[in-house]
């Protein structure tokens, strides 16, 4: 999998949603904890691999490197002049803090025996014969409780599972629950045990232990657009360059009226977002939170949008995206005997400025294929043809286009969110889920602003750092 860990300014900004001490002071010690980096072979530099050592860690289970067949023609060349036309340099390591400008990506995987480095392979094959560890095999259904103490907090007796027989188990819990279901399923799984927006849960049958009306809520997904054309060379190596741009990259000279157009619109945003969650988001707060990202984008120039080049036999193309959408969408359990299937409602383009910045980035990705030198090995459109998006083609129709063939990018975040409990979190700064004794989540629900990355990395090292805080280790 690609590995890009995000922008400096968007892991401050964790601080100010309630969570003192998760900053990007803090973080890459973590990133490098659970890293072994393999730099670049000799081969790979001369195509533009390229790495800062001091970024990464040297010693640990998760493998990061390059992908051992990228490709050794001129393409790597090819795109870095055409990028340096548009004022995007090289970026001698993506990993370092800012994702700004063009590099190669690196990925998890072994370059010695090329191949993928997933989390079963780097954390769990390596550990799993000891003693003190014992592997279920079910679909978690929910949370039995012990006591339903408002004031000390709910306890959760154990877990109960749909084994695969189908039979229902509960397996006891010593000390605490550790929910990492992801993003899609964490929220089902607090649901169904009675933690949740009591509006939704006395719908679905549900007793309420927790009064916690943003699970499942603040999801913050990203559409993926994609424009691919046809080559007149023959590329057999691995591509998989990425080009991040900032708002004043994608705006150019419109950017100041961008900005404050766009700040203006919060409050009336918020207050639609939170309609349409059926009280499980406060406008107010989503207000404060939206500011909050606005600053980021504007005034600390995150990065907004990333343009993926990849490349195969003859065809050549960009998948894009933009990185921070405004928009804020749910999942919530469906039903009361259904533990697996989400009701998932990604809201992209309810924002206008979502829908623009895709417009936009989708623009910068045409003119980067019509610059020189890249332009010279371009044939012509592929998907879309010419017909879809033709040359001059006007706000509205990309608009169309977008609206009716982008898909998620599969980074959704935010529905079990670490932030205070008046901004709409669900668990507090140490994972634990609020009104409860011994119940966290650890997974990439609880990151409560996207990320300029590819979130794997990210939910490692917030994994590694929830290993210190249950162990009570000083962080
Ligand atoms: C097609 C695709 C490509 C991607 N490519 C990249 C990439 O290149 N780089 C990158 O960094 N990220 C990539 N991502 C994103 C990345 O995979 C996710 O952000 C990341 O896996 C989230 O980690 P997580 O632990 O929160 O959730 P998950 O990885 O989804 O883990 C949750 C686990 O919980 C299990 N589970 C769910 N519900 C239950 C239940 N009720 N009971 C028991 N178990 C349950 C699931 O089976 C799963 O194993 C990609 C995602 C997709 C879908």
């Amino acid at each position: 999998m690609t590995y890009i860990r995000g922008d400096k300014a968007q892991f401050d900004e964790w601080e100010q949603f309630g969570n003192p001490g998760w900053n990007w002071d803090t973080m890459p010690e973590y990133y490098k904890k659970v890293e072994t980096i393999f730099p670049p072979a000799p081969a790979q530099i001369q195509v533009g691999a390229s790495i800062e050592p001091r970024c990464h860690g040297t010693s640990s289970e998760l493998h990061v490197a390059f992908n051992p067949a990228l490709e050794n023609g001129p393409l790597y060349d090819t795109h870095r002049d055409s990028w340096a036309v548009m004022k995007e340099g090289v970026n001698k390591d993506v990993n370092r803090g800012t994702t700004k400008g063009f590099s190669v990506c690196p990925q998890t995987l072994d370059p010695r025996e090329n191949k993928r480095w997933d989390s079963a392979t780097a954390f769990y094959w390596p550990i799993q014969s000891r003693q003190n560890l014992k592997h279920l095999n079910g679909t978690v259904s929910k949370l039995p409780w012990k006591n339903t103490n408002a004031v000390s907090g709910a306890q959760a007796a154990g877990v109960e599972y749909l084994g695969p027989d189908g039979k229902r188990r509960t397996a006891k819990v010593g000390k605490e629950v550790i929910i990492s279901a992801g993003a899609l399923r964490t929220p089902l799984v607090l649901e169904h045990s009675g933690i949740g927006n009591p509006h939704l849960l006395k719908q679905k049958g549900i007793e309420v232990v927790v009064d916690l009306p943003a699970v499942g809520e603040n999801m913050i997904d990203q559409a993926l657009s994609s424009l691919f054309y046809t080559t007149n060379i023959n590329i057999k190596g691995y591509t998989l360059y990425s080009t991040f741009v900032t708002a004043a990259d994608i705006y150019g000279s419109t950017i100041d009226k961008v900005a404050k157009d766009t700040e203006a619109k919060l409050g009336k945003q918020a207050r639609q977002l939170a309609q349409a969650s059926h009280g499980g988001l406060n406008a107010s707060a989503l207000e404060r939170i939206l500011k909050i990202q606005h600053n980021v984008i504007f005034n600390k120039h995150a990065t907004l949008a990333e343009i993926l080049s990849t490349a195969q036999g003859d065809k050549i193309g960009t998948s894009y995206w933009d990185l921070m959408p405004f928009g804020r969408g749910s999942v919530h359990m469906r039903s009361i005997d259904d533990v697996d299937s989400p009701v998932i409602d990604s809201r992209y383009f309810y924002i206008d400025f979502d829908l623009a910045t895709q417009v936009e980035s989708g623009k910068v990705g045409v003119e980067f294929w019509t610059s020189s030198p890249v332009k010279k090995i371009i044939m012509g459109q592929f998907a879309p043809n010419a017909t879809v998006l033709p040359p001059g083609t006007t706000d509205e129709q990309w608009k169309e286009f977008l609206a009716d063939s982008s898909s998620s990018n599969s980074p959704a975040i935010g529905t079990a969110s670490m932030m205070s409990r008046e901004l709409g979190g669900v668990v507090d700064s140490k994972l634990k889920v609020y009104g409860t004794k011994n119940v966290r989540v650890v997974d990439a629900s609880v990151l409560p602003m996207q990320v300029s990355g590819h979130l794997t990395a990210t939910v490692y090292a917030v994994a590694d750092r929830a290993s210190d805080i249950i162990l009570g280790r000083p962080w």
